[in-house]
């Protein structure tokens, strides 16, 4: 079998006595969308966590084409293809939407300085062409002036999306995209995730089984912080466990 885009090997995380995340072993392969579900306190938000260098891990191993990531810092993490994108709001609030973007897409420039980064750099080409080509992805490029705090909360998760696609990732990990949206921006958002997946490999934390299952190739089912069982939706959603331990409940 090809190696996998991302391989987390009997990956466990602590938090005191509480074991957030119990040795978990999964595949995370190219070019699929991989959903992470589960419970309340499942483990969910602590796997993104420690995929994307937040946190340490207590045991095991985390693997990027091969390559050894966990213990990196986040930005080390991003700079090798695996970008981020969270639940809570993270960019410049004064700033524009396209200043926001250009921003993170300089910031992927190893020869630009801090000071140099915090300059105005609308005539530079490179950043702005490359901001521009994200905005018109998101369907953001009216608002491009805007600065980010007067825009919807759609909106702001969708500039947040674009943030971590500035980074040109091969792998981009995402964090309850639709949290506190509308019913139209939950579409919004599921169709820009069913865009996105033509190039990028996507892990998705979501709590909307309706998005879930329509974006999904493999979802990944946790309970207790351990893995119950991963593979294709119609697979899982047949999984007596599954069912006990979430399907079955409430879909949180
Ligand atoms: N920073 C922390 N310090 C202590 N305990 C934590 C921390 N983060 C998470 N936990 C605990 O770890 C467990 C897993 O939490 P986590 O947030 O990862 O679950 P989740 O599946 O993302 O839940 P939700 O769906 O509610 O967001 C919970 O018992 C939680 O209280």
């Amino acid at each position: 079998m090809a190696t996998p885009l991302v391989a987390l090997d009997s990956v466990s995380k602590e938090f005191g006595k509480i074991r957030a995340v119990d040795d978990v072993t999964l595949d995370i392969r190219e070019d699929e969308v991989t959903a992470v579900i589960g419970p309340n306190g499942a483990g969910k938000t602590t796997l993104f966590n420690l995929i994307t260098g937040r946190y340490g891990l207590t045991d095991g191993r985390i693997e990027l084409r091969g390559n050894r990531i966990d213990g990196l810092e986040p930005q080390e993490i991003v700079q090798q293809g695996l970008a981020r994108s969270f639940q809570i709001t993270n960019f410049f609030p004064d700033l524009t939407a396209l200043e926001n973007i250009r921003l993170a897409a300089q910031a992927q420039r190893s020869d630009l300085s801090p000071s140099a980064l915090l300059r105005h750099h609308d005539n530079e080409p490179g950043p702005r062409d490359a901001a521009m080509d994200v905005l018109k992805r998101l369907d953001l490029l009216d608002i491009a002036r805007e600065p980010a705090s007067s825009l919807a909360h759609g909106q702001q998760r969708h500039l947040e999306i674009g943030i971590a696609l500035a980074c040109d990732p091969d792998i981009l990990v995402m964090d309850e995209p639709t949290a506190g949206m509308s019913p139209d921006e939950t579409v919004e958002t599921r169709e820009l995730v069913e865009d996105l997946a033509e190039d990028i490999t996507i892990v998705i934390v979501e709590h909307d089984m309706d998005v879930v299952m329509r974006v999904a190739d493999r979802l990944a089912v946790m309970e207790n912080g351990s893995l119950l069982t991963a593979g294709p939706p119609e697979t899982v959603k047949k999984d007596e466990r599954v069912q006990q331990a979430y399907l079955g409940g409430e879909t949180a």
